[in-house]
């Protein structure tokens, strides 16, 4: 039998949390005991367009929210700014961070690794809770191996605040590991338009496509000499990441210390 892992979730009206607002109140063993929402401090979950007919409480600010749920876990789904702000509150008064929000840079990564350790409490970050895009990006960091001239190609819904997404940016960082940097494409290239060739890191090419109608999608192109594989991942609704968000809050109890990619807690 499972022990009860108590749960807030920051962001709760947003695209995910309210998917995960869901799925946290029908798992038997998480207790939703609170979520933050800077528009609704004082409220009740109930209150809320759309949100189940609970009596629990709305918080405008993190720290309040901790000290009176005194929570085991937090889920954040906001935007990259608050986002940082909650994990490292989070890590202060012991509460383990779930992180799904994304636009952290290497060195934000850097600074609440060491926070974690610091304070022994497991944490993760993971820029996409969807199996197949893990799956996706442990493909495509195989096969650069073999074909390292990698471009990537993401493309998201035209609300996304970050750009480029967390997945490609992990994506580029797994594939650093099994590659050395090295400049593609021509030697004398130039871009007539800036930003023509995308973004780039360590050689690789990072291009970002914003629209409606999409959710999240990636495509990552090898190309060989007479060859190009091309490994892709589709989104179709935010259901997908539900699994993987129940395996974070599951595992991230059993943890001291930070983990950034689901890659590294899937078996
Ligand atoms: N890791 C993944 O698999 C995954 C999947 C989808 C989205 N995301 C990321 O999750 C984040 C949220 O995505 P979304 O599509 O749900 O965005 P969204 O804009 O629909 O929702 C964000 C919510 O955060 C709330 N918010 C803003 N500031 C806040 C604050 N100070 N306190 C509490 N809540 C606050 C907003 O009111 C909004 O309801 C983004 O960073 C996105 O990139 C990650
Ligand atoms: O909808 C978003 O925003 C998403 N963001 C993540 C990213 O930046 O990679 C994952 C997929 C959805």
């Amino acid at each position: 039998m499972n022990k009860t892992i108590s749960v807030v979730i920051a962001g709760p009206r947003g695209k995910m949390g309210r998917e995960a607002v869901s799925m946290v109140t029908n798992t038997p063993h998480f207790q939703l005991v609170g979520v933050i929402d800077h528009k609704h401090d004082g409220k009740l979950l109930r209150d809320m367009e759309g949100m189940p007919a609970m009596d629990l409480p709305v918080y405008g600010e993190a720290e309040r929210c901790f000290l009176e749920t005194k929570p085991d876990v937090l889920v954040d789904l906001t935007k990259p700014d608050v986002g940082k702000v909650h994990l490292e509150k989070a890590l202060n008064h012991g509460v383990r961070p779930v992180i799904g929000t994304t636009g952290f840079s290497k060195e934000d990564l850097a600074r609440v690794t060491a926070l974690a350790a610091d304070k022994e409490c497991g944490a993760i970050i993971a820029p996409n809770f969807a199996v197949g895009a893990v799956l996706m990006m442990k493909f495509a960091q195989m096969a650069a191996k073999y074909l390292p001239d990698v471009e990537i190609i993401e493309k998201h819904h035209d609300q996304k605040l970050d750009a480029p997404s967390g997945t490609a940016l992990k994506t580029a960082q797994l594939i650093t590991e099994v590659r050395s940097p090295k400049k593609q494409g021509h030697q004398d290239e130039r871009e007539d338009l800036p930003g023509a060739r995308g973004a780039e890191m360590e050689g690789i090419r990072i291009h970002s496509v914003r629209l409606p109608g999409l959710v999240a999608h990636q495509e990552v192109l090898l190309g060989g000499e007479g060859q190009l594989l091309s490994i892709k991942h589709d989104s179709m609704n935010r259901t997908s990441f539900m699994p993987g968000v129940k395996l974070c809050i599951e595992t991230v109890m059993k943890l001291d210390h930070l983990v950034y990619g689901l890659e590294n807690i899937i078996e």
